[in-house]
């Protein structure tokens, strides 16, 4: 049901000039994306100035404008403006009222934090499902409508396709859903106006700098989803400063809080470990009780997912023991640890994942060596236009593998070459590592140093099936890469 100017802004702050009664059709961030009768907002960006494009808007059918100052001066008998202090704030307002706060329809987990968010959606989606309900996932990977992918072109959507997800979501029947708040996301307040059931915070290391410029910034944006914006019962990851603030602050403010961690004080932490090579067996202690879990996700880190997915399921009421019952048939995360298909006596075992932050790498390379007898060899680069701070940091952590292979990852508008210059700066002094900008001939490279019984791990690009560079989108995918280049190493014939 279509919604007039005036009751999209009902109960905010705003002048309405002009009719507030006519009917929106639609609602537009980008004038060339302005359809006859929407809504025009116009955002004052990190590039350009929004209000610049409200005449364009006004040329391809916008019927009215949202903007932070009066700029339709033209005869404004036929386009309603509303003048707001934050644009952004009240396109997220608005678009929750369009589609009739969709998010309290459902239970909502938002998930935040460096490293973790998609798996950690992932398992609390497969535990929630098991449990009986029917599921929607927001992320990295793409948008989950009952178990249906579309591709997403942001980890966190813009807030008038977040809220038309959330509707779709709530029409096809979701119980649950369960989203990646990006660090973006909370500071241009996408999901501003949404009703969160849960939010869990995963860890805080390294990244995004270019955009957030100090760690304090970064860590104010995460903070932002355990706010009173955004009431809701909360899950915290301890094992960090940043995480031990935020439980802090929490329980300030009176919040529930289920707190998760290696940390013994967590009241979800591990008694006992065995890392396998293709499940984890631990026993964890869940708020004083002995709990014994067994999952097909390998590697240290994922058992922190693990613990963050569990306190999600308990604080939506999912009993502990359907939670282990899930836990056990989880399936695989797309490009998260995933081992590439080798064919029959390949003497070499590789592995995709997603590592793309100084502290992934290093925790992806400890976990790969951890599962491996022989030698690791990790192939990696940094993505152009992105933190460039954390390059030399990234070649570091390669160097704790038995060989690094550097390499290009999405170089976007920068020089590849520059951007491998910047991680070697971290591999100053150091022996042992290849420099090979094209992709396919570093990997390939890896493939013919690895002796056997070595590991190789290709980070980085996960389940991208892309290399961006430049304005090109071109098709590469590491794991069909990787495929085709054993076969030209060892043959045919695939392995089982
Ligand atoms: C850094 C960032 O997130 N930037 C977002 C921001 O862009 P911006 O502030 O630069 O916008 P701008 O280009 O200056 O334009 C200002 C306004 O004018 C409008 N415009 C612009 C040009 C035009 O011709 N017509 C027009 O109307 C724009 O739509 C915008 O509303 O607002 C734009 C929409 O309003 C977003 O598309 C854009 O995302 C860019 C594309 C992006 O790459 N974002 C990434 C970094 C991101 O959000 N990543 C996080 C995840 C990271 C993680 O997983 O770790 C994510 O949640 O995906
Ligand atoms: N809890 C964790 N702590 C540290 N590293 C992790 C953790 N979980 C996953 N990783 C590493 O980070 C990579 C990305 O994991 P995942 O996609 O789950 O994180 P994300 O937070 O969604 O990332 P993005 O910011 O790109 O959306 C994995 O491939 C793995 O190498
Ligand atoms: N969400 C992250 C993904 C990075 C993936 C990596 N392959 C790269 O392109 O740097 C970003 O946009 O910074
Ligand atoms: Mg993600």
């Amino acid at each position: 049901m279509t919604k007039t100017c005036a009751e999209l802004f009902q109960g905010m702050e705003c002048t309405i000039i002009g009719d507030g009664s006519e009917e929106v059709a639609g609602l537009a961030f980008r004038s060339d994306a302005v359809c006859s009768g929407d809504m025009f907002f116009c955002i004052v960006g990190n590039v350009v100035d929004g209000h610049s494009f409200a005449q364009d808007a006004i040329d391809r059918g916008a019927t009215s404008l949202v903007a932070e100052r009066k700029v339709y001066l033209a005869d404004a008998t036929d386009v309603t403006e509303v003048v707001v202090a934050d644009s952004r704030k009240a396109m997220a307002g608005a678009a929750a009222a369009f589609y009739d706060h969709p998010s309290e329809g459902f239970s909502l987990v938002g998930i935040t934090g460096t490293n973790g968010k998609t798996t950690t959606t992932y398992l609390v989606e497969h535990i929630a499902e098991v449990a009986g309900n029917r599921c929607g996932v927001i992320g990295t990977v793409g948008n989950k409508i009952a178990g249906i992918v579309e591709k997403s072109d942001h980890t966190t959507p813009e807030s008038p396709d977040l809220q038309k997800l959330f509707a779709r979501m709530r029409d096809a029947g979701c119980t649950v859903v369960t989203m990646e708040v990006s660090s973006h996301a909370l500071d241009l307040k996408r999901t501003w106006g949404t009703d969160f059931a849960v939010t869990a915070f995963t860890n805080l290391t390294q990244d995004h700098l270019d955009y957030h410029h100090t760690f304090d910034d970064y860590f104010e944006a995460k903070a932002l989803l355990f706010s009173a914006a955004y009431p809701a019962r909360r899950v915290i990851n301890i094992d960090g400063a940043w995480g031990r603030e935020l439980l802090r602050r929490c329980t300030e403010a009176g919040d529930e809080v289920i707190t998760t961690g290696f940390d013994t004080t967590a009241q979800i932490h591990p008694l006992e470990v065995a890392f396998e090579a293709t499940r984890t067996v631990a026993t964890l202690e869940v708020r004083g009780a002995r709990v014994e879990v067994s999952y097909p996700l390998v590697g240290r880190f994922n058992l922190e997912n693990v613990m963050t997915a569990f306190g999600c399921a308990l604080s939506l009421g999912i009993p502990t023991d359907v939670i282990v019952r899930a836990l056990a048939t989880m399936p695989p995360v797309p490009g998260r640890l995933e081992q590439v298909p080798a064919p029959a006596g390949a003497p070499v075992t590789v592995y995709v994942d997603y590592a793309h932050t100084p502290d992934a790498l290093a925790k992806a390379i400890a976990s790969i060596q951890a599962l491996s007898a022989g030698r690791t060899i990790v192939v990696f680069g940094c993505g152009g236009n992105r933190d460039a701070s954390k390059r030399p940091i990234m070649g570091q952590a390669a160097l704790a593998a038995d060989l690094a292979v550097v390499t290009s990852d999405n170089p976007r508008h920068e020089d590849p070459r520059a951007i491998i210059d910047d991680i070697l700066a971290g591999m100053e002094g150091a022996e042992g590592f290849i420099v090979e900008p094209d992709r396919r001939a570093a990997i390939a490279a890896a493939i013919a140093a690895a002796e056997p019984g070595d590991a190789i791990l290709l980070a980085g690009k996960g389940h991208e099936d892309y290399q961006l560079v430049g304005d090109e989108v071109l098709a590469f995918d590491d794991r069909q890469v990787a495929a085709e280049e054993l076969i030209r190493a060892f043959g045919e014939t695939e392995n089982d």
